[in-house]
């Protein structure tokens, strides 16, 4: 059936127009899609004219015209596909084609089992300019489509072009901005444009090294999008001999992809990180990859026993260095200069391992020349760019003229750029943030950041990213934002792989939780609406601070950066600003609601207790049972005298580390009313200065009218809702309460209003 259709807008359901088509149509396929949501709907500009009215809940009305709808019995059962036609006057005629146009291959369809296939081009100057004029493969610009990303990011405006002509790019630009498909898009775009073997053994094309397994796990999560079938068949060129297929512009078969009677990927794409199975990551390379995405530190364990990997990683085609400065940092000096010597010419490798420079063949030497090299970050420093090219002007002078600034620069130039002066991108913030970042600071004592922390999590409830400098940090706060009712998740280098990313995973699909992370998380990981980034203690460096801030105000969005600050770490935080230009106090502190702190306090301080007690407890037990569970591993039966004696050792029968039963069960009631204690405090509402807990509608602040527009706080009575970018205060706090002597640092704080 070939149909034209209305619809309404988000929350309209479909509405068919009553012209119907003929079913099979003789016009072109310009495009084909498995949802209704991505066809080119057009908004109606008289929805009246339609029978509906506004009582339907009808708020616009949108129609297509020219689909045809077609059922299709597939391997995943009978799937429904609209194929958007050509006018006839649309049509353009192969003969009339501009020499200029992609040089991509087509992609085609089947648009009826029993006819054979059809082909169409996807109408990208349509459907996509913003991206056409990058002549990008038919199936990427279909994946873009779907995934609405209608125009490039900057980043990709400038990096793709010089990527897809063959140039060496080094790309920097703010985070969030998009790096991933700028150079993972002209990669798919090769591999998809070049014909392959049908067979399952293709040729590794591209290494991408990333410095964290979870981004290395994005990195391939993103390129894997765009390797699978979006809408309908896909099909590719093909030296397969096939007795039926389409035909493509430049005149090859075209044949849908399915080997041993299953879709395979367009593009594989390999995951090599730590802290998962050799095993199975050396059975999906037997199977060869056209993509590996890894940590050197993996990579380099797997390639000591991997000769074949080796010698494919010497011919690769594409190499990727993305956050190439953290890789340093991670300590992957080592590993990631091993592998780079691979990429090395023999002419480079001479100067390092003569003997294996000399092993390689012509053919090899060849395929090595064509090697692109990308490299990107978002804090790569302006100082080591220009390092980087006046080293690569002086490509041909002596060995040894040329002194490195830094580890980063040092690896850098151990990189054999191809291109004799790679492109350089730099479109990178000045002051290191992005624009739609709102920075804030909220300076504290130390031993007061857990209720201030406490307070900004309750005020501004949202998906918050809160950094931490030692994991030590995470083990004690995690179990007291617990206590404190707050879904709270941790992410450090102690947690086993799986449970890293099953945190990463539960964080990311709650919208109000809290991830308290070490910088392992600094870098890369692309979270969505992440709306608070808190510093709980100052980052070591600049490019930490960017990183870690880069996690939220992501692809555009707004985000919030909090920087909690002690009288300690002033000295540090004032010289980290000033690297990125700004001063301390150019940063607006969030305004504080002082008088709630007190009721919070003594929330946080039973937390801590309870958590004391409960770690007590269980550190009782443990002694307790080590001696029995010791016993029974080595298969030993104690004499009970000798248990006895040893659980309740004379001389420690007060002893806390060593306790009777009694002192246990004391410790287990004392844990319990404390815990009642708590709840009781948990459920007592916070009220905000001048708020009566009786009568709402009296006291200084009456708070009936928010209640009744919805606009209350929800834990704080007498505070509206606010983002905290609304709270902000410009400039120094004025302190209004004099510092008394003997008072704790919640009361010497000055009383701080919105
Ligand atoms: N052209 C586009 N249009 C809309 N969204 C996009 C586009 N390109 C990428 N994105 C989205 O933007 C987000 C950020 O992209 P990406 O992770 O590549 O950023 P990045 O620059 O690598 O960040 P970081 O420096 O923090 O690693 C992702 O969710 C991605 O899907």
């Amino acid at each position: 059936m070939d149909a034209g259709g209305a619809k309404k807008s988000s929350k309209v359901k479909l509405k068919r127009k009553a012209s119907s088509l003929r079913s099979s149509s003789s016009k072109r396929i310009k495009a084909s899609f498995t949802s209704a949501e991505s066809l080119p709907w057009k908004t109606v500009s008289e929805p009246v004219a339609t029978g509906f009215d506004e009582e339907d809940g009808i708020l616009e009305l949108e129609e297509v015209d020219d689909v045809e709808v077609v059922y299709e019995d597939t391997d995943r059962g009978r799937v429904v596909k609209f194929n958007v036609l050509q006018k006839p006057d649309e049509s353009p005629r192969r003969d009339q084609e501009p020499a200029h146009e992609p040089a991509s291959p087509s992609v085609a369809i089947e648009a009826d089992e029993s006819q054979s296939p059809q082909l169409f081009t996807f109408d990208s100057a349509t459907l996509l300019p913003d991206w056409h004029h990058f002549n990008l493969h038919t199936h990427i610009l279909q994946v873009l489509h779907s995934r609405k990303f209608n125009s490039p990011t900057p980043i990709q405006s400038k990096a793709i072009p010089p990527a897809l002509s063959g140039r060496d790019v080094i790309g920097v630009a703010e985070t969030g901005s998009g790096k991933t498909l700028a150079y993972g898009l002209p990669i798919i775009h090769h591999i998809l444009s070049h014909p392959r073997p049908p067979t399952n053994q293709r040729k590794l094309q591209a290494l991408i090294l990333a410095p964290t397994r979870e981004l290395a796990l994005q990195v391939s999560d993103h390129l894997n999008s765009f390797s699978k079938v979006v809408n309908g068949d896909v099909m590719e060129e093909s030296e397969e001999v096939d007795p039926t297929p389409g035909e493509s512009p430049s005149g090859k078969p075209v044949v849908p992809i399915r080997r041993h009677g299953c879709r395979v990927p367009l593009v594989s794409v390999a995951v090599l990180v730590g802290g998962m199975s050799v095993q199975r990551q050396r059975r999906v390379l037997d199977r060869t990859v056209d993509v590996i995405v890894a940590t050197p530190g993996r990579l380099w364990d797997i390639l000591e026993e991997d000769d074949a990997l080796a010698n494919q990683i010497r011919r690769l085609r594409f190499l990727v260095l993305d956050e190439a400065d953290r890789m340093i940092e991670a300590g992957h000096f080592e590993e990631m200069d091993k592998i780079l010597r691979l990429t090395r010419r023999q002419s480079k490798q001479d100067d390092i391992e003569p003997e294996r420079g000399n092993l390689l063949n012509a053919a090899e030497q060849s395929t090595q020349d064509t090697l692109q090299t990308f490299v990107f970050s978002a804090t790569l420093s302006k100082e080591l760019q220009r390092n980087l090219n006046k080293r690569l002007r002086h490509k041909g002078g002596k060995k040894g003229d040329h002194t490195p600034l830094s580890t980063i620069d040092d690896l850098l130039l151990r990189l054999d750029f191809r291109d004799p002066q790679p492109e350089v991108i730099d479109i990178s913030p000045s002051g290191g943030t992005v624009s739609t970042l709102q920075l804030s600071r909220l300076e504290c004592l130390s031993s007061d950041k857990d209720v201030y922390l406490y307070y900004f999590l309750l005020r501004y409830p949202g998906r918050s990213l809160v950094f931490l400098s030692a994991i030590d940090g995470i083990r004690r706060l995690l179990p007291l934002l617990e206590l404190l009712n707050l879904k709270a998740f941790p992410l450090h280098s102690q947690l086993e792989q799986r449970q890293r990313l099953k945190n990463l995973d539960r964080f990311k699909s709650t919208p109000k939780a809290v991830l308290l992370a070490t910088d392992i998380a600094a870098r890369g990981l692309d979270i969505p609406a992440v709306d608070h980034v808190i510093h709980y203690q100052i980052p070591r460096s600049v490019d930490i601070f960017v990183h870690r801030n880069g996690r939220t105000a992501r692809a555009m969005q707004k985000g919030f950066s909090l920087l909690i600050c002690s009288p300690e770490e002033s000295r540090v935080a004032k010289s980290l600003l000033a690297k990125l230009g700004r001063r301390e106090d150019s940063l607006p502190a969030i305004a504080v609601e002082m008088t709630l702190l007190g009721d919070l306090k003594a929330r946080v301080h039973l937390a801590r207790q309870i958590d004391q007690q409960q770690h007590k407890v269980k550190k009782q037990n443990h002694e307790r049972h080590w001696l029995k569970d010791t016993a029974e591993a080595m298969d030993i039966e104690l004499d009970p005298d000798f248990v006895r004696q040893a659980v309740t050792h004379p001389s420690a029968s007060e002893d806390e580390s060593n306790p009777s039963r009694y002192q246990q069960k004391r410790a287990e009631t004392k844990t319990a009313s404390l815990k009642a204690e708590l709840r009781a405090l948990l459920s007592k509402p916070l009220l905000a200065r001048g708020i009566s807990a009786k009568y709402i509608t009296f006291g200084s602040r009456p708070i009936a009218d928010d209640l009744l527009e919805g606009n209350a706080h929800e834990t704080m009575l007498g505070l509206k809702r606010t983002d905290a970018g609304d709270d902000l205060m410009a400039g120094k706090i004025k302190k209004r309460a004099k510092v008394k002597k003997g008072k704790t640092g919640l009361e010497e704080q000055s009383e701080v209003r919105p």
